[in-house]
């Protein structure tokens, strides 16, 4: 089975997951994968809760990419991977893992993806959301504190101190490696038509070969 692997990053907020559902919704779980390089956050068991809420988590080297790496590699040959899942509301990675399978389309998911060669390496296509800032933090700021335990103050703090100048030094630059550009996200239904095109016709060529 030849599989497509296609990179989804933006800022926090654009949109990402929302277009990532859309993609898998129109082509089905057994078609279509997804890797979220969130997932992969590194642990930190050897700090408090209030320590581990004063990292960074908009730096590179916040994740564990080549794990990420590896993982494509095997999704690519055919072999399903263990991905570790993240507790957003301890700030660590959680003792669960789930089983991701292969499947002829991969989408691998993050703010941050395209700021690492290795995955960039792996990526057939790369589409970057764009969303204003302003919109993104009010975003963030509701599912912060709806979804991931956070107060009002939190992500604000966070926000200004990590998320914003994280942004502007690696996620904004990392755009320019994008094949494609979707303003809106998940809700850019021209974009989205194109996407599920350009899936179409390399899933056909698959099954032509
Ligand atoms: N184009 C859009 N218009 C309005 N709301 C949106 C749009 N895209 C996403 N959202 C909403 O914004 C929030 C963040 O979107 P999400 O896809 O989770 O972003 P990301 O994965 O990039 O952090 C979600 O509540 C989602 O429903
Ligand atoms: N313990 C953590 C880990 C990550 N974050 C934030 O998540 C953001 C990325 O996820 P999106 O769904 O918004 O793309 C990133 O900006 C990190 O700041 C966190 O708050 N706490």
């Amino acid at each position: 089975m030849k599989t497509i692997i296609i990179g989804i990053a933006g800022g926090t907020g654009s949109g990402k997951t929302t277009l990532t559902e859309k993609l898998r919704d129109h082509f089905g779980a057994n078609e279509v994968s997804v890797l979220n390089h969130d997932s992969y956050y590194k642990r930190h068991d050897e700090l408090p809760y209030e320590e581990r809420c004063k990292l960074n988590y908009d730096h590179p080297d916040s994740f564990d990419t080549p794990l990420m790496v590896a993982h494509l590699r095997e999704l690519r040959a055919g072999h399903p991977v263990q991905v570790p899942v993240y507790d957003y509301t301890i700030h660590n990675r959680s003792d669960k893992t789930v089983t991701v399978q292969p499947a002829p389309v991969i989408i691998v998911e993050g703010i941050l993806i395209f700021d690492s060669p290795e995955l960039c390496d792996l990526m057939d296509m790369k589409v970057f959301v764009d969303t204003d800032a302003d919109v993104r933090i009010l975003r963030r700021i509701v599912r912060d504190v709806k979804e991931r335990g956070r107060t009002l103050d939190s992500v604000v703090n966070q926000y200004l101190t990590t998320v914003k100048p994280m942004h502007e030094q690696f996620v904004e630059p990392s755009k320019r490696k994008a094949d494609l550009i979707v303003p809106e996200g998940g809700h850019n239904l021209v974009a989205l038509e194109l996407l599920i095109k350009w899936v179409d016709n390399h899933l056909h060529a698959v099954e032509a070969e």
